[in-house]
């Protein structure tokens, strides 16, 4: 942890007062000490020598030179990790080495890295896709940065749809290789990260038409630069999409396609293949094998989600221990904004909502692997139960998160308004991820036709999967017994996700019986599939967390243990206070119970509050992670805020030249 000599001392009150072991927290988070270690050791390795400096702030860089300073960072960064992004040639392999590689990037670049891509989806689409001639032939290149790539499903007319996309890639038997076309302009590749200006090949998914038949959508590996000159290729146009909310240094962009050929041997045939006389043999036993890289993305984003609002959360505790505003009792000096309900109500359940995720993410991690496992053995039957959970955890993490952050800011009032704060940076990154790789209501969709068909199989007394096994309690005809425990509301969020589900089936059976179709049945309950797809994701992360921190508290010191059940019981509380009138129509709670549980809410705020600096301080974020004027170890943020405001260069000179262009007529009447 990054200590200067000097700090605040309303810090150095705080960090007294805390009562747990903080480093004890830091291993639980990191999944043990020896993670923290190995963690720490790559940060060491990653961040002591100062090369993620700016030469300027990059703000007050243009987009232009933002790039460059991106791309020569990136060339740097890479070079120190070089053996940790070596470990990702198995995909098993989401280790602590990755998540410094993910933790140390983030000192590098305030936005993206223009490499994101190479290793967030085309190595992982190289491993997951190729078959094992081709992983020998492409893994090494990609790993070894002799190929730099991109991922390029979306076009500018479609995103979420996957099977519309418009892109061709038809096999030419004659010389035994693919025409890849782009017949419209709503056709072109759109939003590719690395692809305007820093890739050379690219991961195309295109329609596969042989022998005149369109079999889908596969994935081909695409050069589309010079290896040498970096140009683009004879039929390709490529070029960058243009300034966005966030991911500014990332160099999205657009590519078309006219009659470009690859060879064969492109298309990545592990699923599907194209023999040379152009028979098309499938090989996968699950249709949607090639939409396995959107999955592994959408868990790696649970994991990206809390360790983003851990950083928000740690600028704004640190901050409101050090702002001090307003005198409710004209004896005392100003209190600290963190002394207020209202300031914890934001705060405290952001922390939760980051351990909460973090675990979350780390099963959801374990289950894809079994998942790995047993497809590799051929065994593809809980893919489909995988793919509805991830899709609802993704949505859900991804959502909160974004929210959580942007109250983060609304805690460090105007300061967190500030770009050197760190949260707009921070929120502009998440915000885009509730979208990118499905879009919230399109994945929670995906969630709701899994639990819609999990209440059939419960209604006929079927056997069901772990994570709808409360469904077989959803005919009993009563209302579940409301009971504040700990277990007791997890019981009540699955009660009232599995009300959702049935009013839903009820909804579209009645809509049926009136004479509407399936599809427009379905279409009318969209609203509350979608409701009832997030309670149950919410059901579904509210027992892992319980469960995964009673699990690795059992051997935890008493204080250790106390502060975790106290965040996960601060978690439970928070989210059936915000679903009471859910909880009314679910279960048996009354106007009392709910009165009790606001007051119970309240009095674990005050319980939490001795403890929130440490809490934030066992996330252990440095402060070159960080960048924040607000968030920093020391607290010395006034003095950051002011050192940052010299560095504009609007304070370069004492008067602009824009008062005696254009002020100085206008006040002279010359105008
Ligand atoms: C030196 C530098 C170092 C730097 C280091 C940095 C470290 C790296 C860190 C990594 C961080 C990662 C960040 C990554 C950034 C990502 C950027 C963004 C990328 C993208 O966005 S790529 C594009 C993603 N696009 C999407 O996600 C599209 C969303 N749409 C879909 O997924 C689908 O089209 C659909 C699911 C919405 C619908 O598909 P479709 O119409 O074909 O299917 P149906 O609705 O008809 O359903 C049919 C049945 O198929 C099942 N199904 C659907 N999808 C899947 C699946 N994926 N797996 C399994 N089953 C699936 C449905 O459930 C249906 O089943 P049923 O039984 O018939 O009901
Ligand atoms: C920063 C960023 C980086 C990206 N990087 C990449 C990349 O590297 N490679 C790549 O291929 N793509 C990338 N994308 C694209 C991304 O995957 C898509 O934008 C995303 O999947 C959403 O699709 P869309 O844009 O078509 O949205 P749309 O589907 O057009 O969504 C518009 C609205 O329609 C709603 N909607 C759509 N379909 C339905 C439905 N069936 N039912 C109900 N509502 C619906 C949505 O909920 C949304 O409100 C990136 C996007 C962003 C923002």
């Amino acid at each position: 942890m990054s200590q200067t000599t000097e700090v605040n001392p309303d810090l150095v009150m705080e960090r007294a007062k805390c009562n747990f072991n903080v480093l004890e927290v830091t291993h639980l988070i990191d999944g043990g000490e020896q993670n923290t270690l190995q963690r720490k050791k790559i940060e060491n390795i990653a961040l002591n020598d100062g090369a993620w400096k700016d030469p300027i702030g990059e703000e007050h860089m243009t987009p232009k030179e933002k790039y460059e300073n991106s791309v020569r960072k990136t060339c740097i960064y890479g070079s120190i990790v070089k053996n940790e992004l070596a470990e990702l040639s198995g995909m098993e392999s989401f280790g602590m080495n990755f998540l410094a590689v993910r933790r140390t990037a983030d000192a590098f670049f305030k936005e993206v890295t223009p490499l994101l891509q190479q290793f967030g989806q085309f190595v992982p689409t190289i491993l997951g896709q190729c078959t094992p001639e081709q992983l020998s032939c492409w893994l090494p290149k990609a790993l070894g940065l002799k190929i730099i790539g991109t991922y390029a499903q979306t076009e500018l007319g479609h995103g979420t749809f996957i099977r519309g996309l418009e892109t061709t890639a038809t096999y030419d038997p004659e010389t035994e290789e693919f025409v890849l076309h782009s017949p419209t302009l709503s056709s072109y590749k759109w939003w590719a990260g690395g692809l305007g200006k820093t890739v050379n090949y690219c991961i195309v998914v295109a329609q596969l038409y042989t022998k005149g038949e369109c079999h889908g959508t596969y994935p081909f590996m695409v050069p589309i630069r010079d290896e040498d000159t970096h140009m683009p290729l004879p039929g390709i146009k490529v070029g960058e999409i243009g300034p966005k909310m966030g991911y500014n240094t990332g160099d999205n962009g657009f590519l078309a396609f006219n009659n470009y050929r690859i060879p064969r041997e492109n298309m990545l045939m592990k699923h599907a293949q194209v023999l040379k006389d152009g028979t098309y043999v499938k090989v996968a036993r699950h249709g949607k094998l090639t939409y396995g890289t959107m999955v592994f993305v959408r868990v790696v984003l649970v994991s990206d989600a809390a360790f983003n609002l851990a950083k928000a959360c740690t600028i704004a505790v640190r901050y409101s221990a050090i702002r001090r505003q307003s005198r409710p009792r004209p004896e005392e000096p100003e209190p600290q904004v963190l002394d207020y309900a209202t300031q914890q109500h934001k705060l405290f359940i952001a922390i939760a909502t980051a351990h909460a995720f973090q675990l979350c993410s780390v099963w959801l991690w374990d289950s894809y692997n079994v998942v790995l496992a047993q497809m590799k053995d051929g065994n593809t039957d809980t893919l489909t139960e995988f793919h509805a959970l991830s899709s609802g955890m993704k949505a859900i993490s991804t959502s909160d998160s974004a929210q959580l952050i942007e109250q983060c800011r609304h805690a460090c009032g105007g300061h967190g308004y500030m770009i050197s704060s760190g949260i707009p940076n921070l929120y502009n990154y998440v915000t885009a991820t509730r979208t990118l790789e499905g879009d919230y209501t399109v994945l929670l969709l995906q969630t709701a036709r899994f639990l819609v068909k999990a209440y059939e199989q419960a209604e006929a007394k079927k056997p069901l999967t772990p994570s709808v096994a409360y469904l077989a309690h959803a005919f009993s005809g009563r209302k579940t017994t409301w009971d504040s425990s700990p277990d007791g509301i997890i019981r009540s969020f699955q009660a009232l996700a599995a009300g959702k589900i049935a009013a839903c089936v009820r909804n579209i059976r009645k809509r049926m019986q009136a004479g509407l179709s399936q599809v427009d049945a379905w279409e009318m309950s969209t609203i509350q599939l979608v409701a009832a797809a997030e309670a149950h994701s919410r059901a579904v992360i509210a027992d892992t967390y319980r469960r995964e921190i009673v699990r690795l508290t059992a051997n935890s010191s008493p204080n250790v243990k106390a502060v975790m059940e106290q965040l996960t019981i601060l978690y439970l509380y928070y989210w059936a206070l915000e679903r009471t009138g859910d909880l009314l129509m679910y279960t048996s709670v009354s106007e009392k119970d709910l009165v009790d549980l606001q007051e119970a809410y309240e009095e674990l705020l005050l319980k939490i509050r001795p403890n929130a600096v440490g809490l934030v301080d066992a996330f252990d974020l440095r402060d070159e992670i960080l960048h924040s004027t607000l968030g920093s170890y020391d607290g010395r943020v006034y003095e950051r805020l002011m050192e940052e405001a010299l560095k504009s260069p609007l304070n370069k000179e004492p008067v602009n030249q824009a008062h005696f262009k254009y002020l100085k007529p206008l006040i002279q009447g010359k105008l």
